[in-house]
């Protein structure tokens, strides 16, 4: 069945009327046999493992065998052999191959990095969880350990792996970001795949090379191409955004669409039939590529793609000139076509014509998930849509809120080594080291007793800086400290250094980006804080509760989803807040005087409360945050998205 799923797209590389692109890619590059789109380098290792045992379709089998027909009991007999090598497939209702398993010391050769090695219960065990697995493939601009400015890296370094662990094949693409520093030691178990592709766009072909390394269960594949070695942060660098995104994100989708079906991991590809997972703007225009140049050649088309939505705050919006360079058929500008509003033009000629990948994405992927129910809501509101919100609505039927997880290894007081003393919800008793560390490093008064308010995260609009920067005035004349990490806006960088110098007691502003500093101020502090003006989800908060740090939030999107106030006369609440409720304060409407009674609330029941400070703790301490719940709701939009006929 592999080789008839590779068949359309062979037919694709002859009519398609860019086939020049593709078509040199596959029958130049001599790696690969001419009649299915393998390595040659993999004909030996497969010679027993022929594809008819992956797929148990005989006449796939005939075409695709390099040493004539086979009889069924030679091929049962090859089957046995290669038991090694293929430990279980995945068969479909109209019987094309879905998913497999095999064991990859068998092609350790193949594999980049570390080989895994499966045995045949554990495999078997981890399919039991799902059922049905799928070859998922995850696009996005940056993902942990490898890259990171925010939120999405986290999810896209964590999810992956627990998709994986629940028996579907997983790969995630984004770009190898790398400019002759020590971050570049990140990608250094990546190794080159030696398939360079080119894609069309921008006036030509461009040449992207993929590098790959195979860790905890997940095919991590970096697209690697002069324009994303360069210094700074994957999206621009002291001087501001670079100029040039659309085009590097041009290049990460198109290269994203193209590996599937021509990257050998682990000996085979993932193949046609698969769920592209595309996350913010930066990766959606492979929904419209599916859409637009695959699906009408009859490639793709039993694959589908889901668009998650991080932060609708950014569009990947351009002039709609820039159109003709994105290496999509003409008739397609509407599914990208966007108009600004009246207000939002620039002068009196300005037609407001643009176009925006994110609205592209919205119009053309088979399913929406935003990262909470909340948020989910309110991108369909006027106030939360920033000018989506319509087309939304219209698509409210495919639109899903998942509340996102963490990782639970890298976030854990009880084992983290960035803090000075690792603790739990059994033991609190390293919590207060911690904050002792916290204080001495920062060189602020080392008082275990002052409530110490912490806030971490990108110092953008979005993150609520403004009420902060209202609220301090006020707020420094308490007996509290506060400490701020954070980078981005320069304006509120300048006003951290200030800050800190005028209340040099109290306050502390850390400029720049520093994981390590994260994990020790979430440790280290009583309260954190995050005024966010809108949250699709909010990690911080997660993470704080883990480590008993109590979150004081805006009632908003995922904040308002996964932070529940103290309710101390909760029923069966005794005097000492036994049985109270909640894991911390949510405030409501966004102004500083809320913001701050609600901090007054938080220092007073940190100050006078101690038994249900304990309480708030251990309640948040104790919930479960891991990926599994969310996993298995991706798992059934993935199943609804193929229930239904994809976009096209
Ligand atoms: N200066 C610094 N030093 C070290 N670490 C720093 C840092 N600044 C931020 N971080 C880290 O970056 C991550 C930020 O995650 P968030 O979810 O809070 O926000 P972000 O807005 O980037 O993500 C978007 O995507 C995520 C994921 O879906 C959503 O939760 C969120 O609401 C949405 O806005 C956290 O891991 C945080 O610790």
């Amino acid at each position: 069945m592999e080789s008839l799923e590779l068949l359309p797209r062979l037919l694709f590389l002859h009519h398609h009327p860019r086939a020049s692109s593709s078509t040199r890619l596959h029958t130049t590059n001599t790696r690969f046999l001419p009649q299915l789109g393998f390595p040659s380098k993999l004909k030996k290792a497969t010679k027993n493992a022929t594809l008819r045992s992956i797929s148990g379709d005989t006449d796939g089998g005939s075409t695709a065998s390099q040493d004539g027909p086979v009889s069924f009991e030679d091929e049962t007999q090859q089957r046995d052999e290669d038991r090694a090598l293929l430990l279980s497939r995945e068969i479909d209702d109209y019987g094309s191959l879905v998913g497999f398993r095999f064991n990859s010391s068998n092609s350790g050769d193949l594999r980049s990095g570390e080989v895994e090695k499966p045995d045949v219960e554990s495999v078997e065990e981890e399919k039991a969880k799902t059922g049905v697995t799928y070859n998922i493939v995850f696009v996005t601009s940056e993902a942990a350990p490898y890259s990171k400015t925010g939120g999405l890296a986290d999810v896209c370094g964590s999810l992956p792996i627990a998709l994986a662990g629940r028996g579907h094949r997983v790969m995630v693409i984004s770009p190898r970001y790398v400019h002759g520093t020590a971050a570049d030691s990140k990608f250094s178990k990546a190794v080159d795949l030696g398939s360079p592709v080119s894609v069309f766009c921008f006036g030509g072909a461009q040449e992207v090379g993929f590098y790959h390394e195979y860790r905890e269960g997940v095919d991590w594949v970096f697209v690697d191409h002069p324009s994303f070695h360069r210094p700074g942060n994957p999206y621009g660098d002291k001087h501001g955004t670079f100029k040039d995104n659309q085009f590097r994100f041009t290049l990460l989708s198109h290269a994203a669409c193209e590996a599937p079906l021509v990257l050998p991991l682990g000996g085979y590809t993932y193949g046609e039939k698969c769920l592209f997972l595309v996350n913010d703007w930066h990766a959606s225009l492979v929904s419209v590529l599916l859409a637009a140049k695959y699906r009408p050649y009859g490639v793709y088309k039993d694959a589908r793609s889901i668009l998650v939505i991080h932060n609708i705050a950014h569009q990947g919006v351009e002039p709609a000139i820039t159109y003709s360079n994105l290496g999509l058929p003409q008739d397609w500008y509407g599914a990208l076509g966007w108009v600004f509003p009246t207000w939002a033009r620039t002068h009196a000629l300005d037609t407001g014509e643009a176009v925006n990948f994110l609205k592209g994405a919205i119009v053309t992927s088979d399913r929406i998930v935003t990262v909470s129910k909340g948020y989910s809501w309110e991108i369909t509101t006027n106030e939360g849509g920033f000018g989506l919100h319509e087309i939304l609505r219209d698509r409210k039927s495919i639109l899903s809120g998942i509340t996102n997880g963490i990782d639970v290894t890298e976030w854990d007081p009880s084992s983290d080594e960035h803090i000075a003393s690792n603790y739990s919800a059994d033991d609190l008793s390293g919590k207060v080291k911690c904050k002792i560390a916290l204080q001495k490093e920062l060189g602020l008064p080392v008082r275990p007793d002052c409530p110490m308010i912490g806030f971490v995260g990108r110092l953008d609009y979005q993150k609520g800086i403004d009420l902060i920067r209202q609220a301090i005035p006020e707020l420094m004349k308490d007996d509290v400290q506060f400490v701020m990490l954070g980078s981005g806006n320069p304006v509120y960088e300048d006003w951290m250094r200030a800050t800190e110098s005028i209340y040099k007691d109290k306050f502390r502003g850390w400029v720049g980006f520093n994981v390590p500093v994260s994990h020790r101020i979430t440790a280290g502090c009583d309260i954190l804080l995050m005024p966010s003006t809108f949250e699709p989800c909010g990690l911080n908060q997660l993470y704080a509760m883990r480590y008993g740090t109590i979150p004081v939030v805006h009632e908003t999107g995922g904040l308002r989803d996964t932070v529940q106030t103290f309710n101390p006369f909760a029923a069966g609440s005794n005097a000492e807040g036994c049985n109270a409720e909640g894991t911390g304060w949510t405030f409501t409407p966004l102004t500083k005087e809320s913001m701050l009674v609600a901090l007054g609330y938080a220092i007073q029941t940190f100050n006078e409360h101690k038994s249900s400070w304990e309480g708030l703790m251990k309640r948040g301490m104790t919930r479960d945050y891991t990926w599994e719940n969310a996993a298995t709701q991706y798992e059934q939009i993935i199943k609804w998205a193929f229930m239904d006929p994809p976009y096209c």
